[in-house]
């Protein structure tokens, strides 16, 4: 029964998908590249009217960000996008706490990095993590444009060994926010990092953790889902944390350290 559920749900997104706009502000459409494998989760590509009416009436990208939007969209990768609706949520929150020193895990073609580095003040920095230059090179002029590029310092390497560098570099406890949007399998190791390095009171944001429906259909069982799925179930019960689990986007877990 609840397969069928799925099923049928599905069924529904994908007319949906295939009859959608990307909506990104009143006056900007664009048109979907229905050749890509998507997220039907995230606004770009989920025709729900009330997820439009949503980011109609709340993202308040810069001009700048929507062009890297754009730019992104037209990429071959471009589901790894992260919905603007959460990476508003990221800043408000880092707004909110006062954040100055942010980690960004996955940076793709730099939206989340951008996003956060317009949301510190000036003596605010990202410390913007990727495994590969080929991405995050698209970016690197947004980031310029937006006059925000010396509040980004990028480290191209596996995330994991850059956190555990910043671990045993003294850093522990002393970052506000991490935002974590890299390689499935490794979020459990991404967590326990980022916990020591983040100060009480600072916030971990997991992208993509109901991972396109995949962590309720039982018939999935992928290494992603399979890793997202137990990290869901750890979440749940971690007393280190306070918790909010948002179907927002691909889903946003939220961790407040206590
Ligand atoms: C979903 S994308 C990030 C999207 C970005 N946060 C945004 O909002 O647009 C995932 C990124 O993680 C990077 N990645 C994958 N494995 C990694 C690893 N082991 N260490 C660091 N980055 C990794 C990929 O190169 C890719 O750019």
């Amino acid at each position: 029964m609840l397969l069928q559920l799925i099923n049928e749900g599905r069924q529904t997104y994908e007319v949906a998908l295939r009859k959608s706009v990307v909506l990104l502000s009143d006056s900007d459409t664009v048109p979907l590249d229905r050749s890509l494998k998507m997220s039907s989760m995230k606004s770009y590509y989920n025709a729900d009217p009330l997820v439009q009416y949503c980011v109609k009436n709340s993202l308040r990208l810069t001009d700048v960000q929507k062009r890297l939007n754009d730019v992104t969209l037209q990429h071959s990768r471009a589901a790894m996008l992260g919905a603007p609706e959460v990476l508003q949520l990221n800043s408000n929150i880092m707004q909110a706490i006062g954040a100055k020193k942010v980690l960004d895990i996955g940076v793709f073609t730099g939206a989340s990095s951008l996003s956060a580095a317009l949301a510190l003040p000036p003596e605010g920095k990202v410390h913007a993590l990727d495994i590969s230059e080929e991405y995050t090179n698209i970016g690197k002029p947004f980031w310029e444009e937006s006059g925000v590029a010396d509040k980004i310092r990028l480290h191209i390497a596996p995330a994991a060994e850059t956190l555990q560098k910043f671990v045993d570099g003294g850093e522990a406890g002393t970052f506000d926010y991490a935002f974590i949007d890299a390689d499935k399998t490794s979020y459990d190791r991404y967590y326990e990092l980022c916990l020591t390095l983040l100060r009480p009171g600072g916030v971990i944001a997991f992208d993509n953790t109901l991972l396109d429906g995949a962590v309720v259909d039982p018939s999935k069982d992928t290494p992603n889902t399979v890793a997202i799925r137990k990290l869901n179930e750890k979440l749940k019960d971690d007393q280190r944390i306070n918790l909010s689990f948002l179907k927002i986007g691909d889903g946003l877990s939220l961790c407040f350290k206590k």
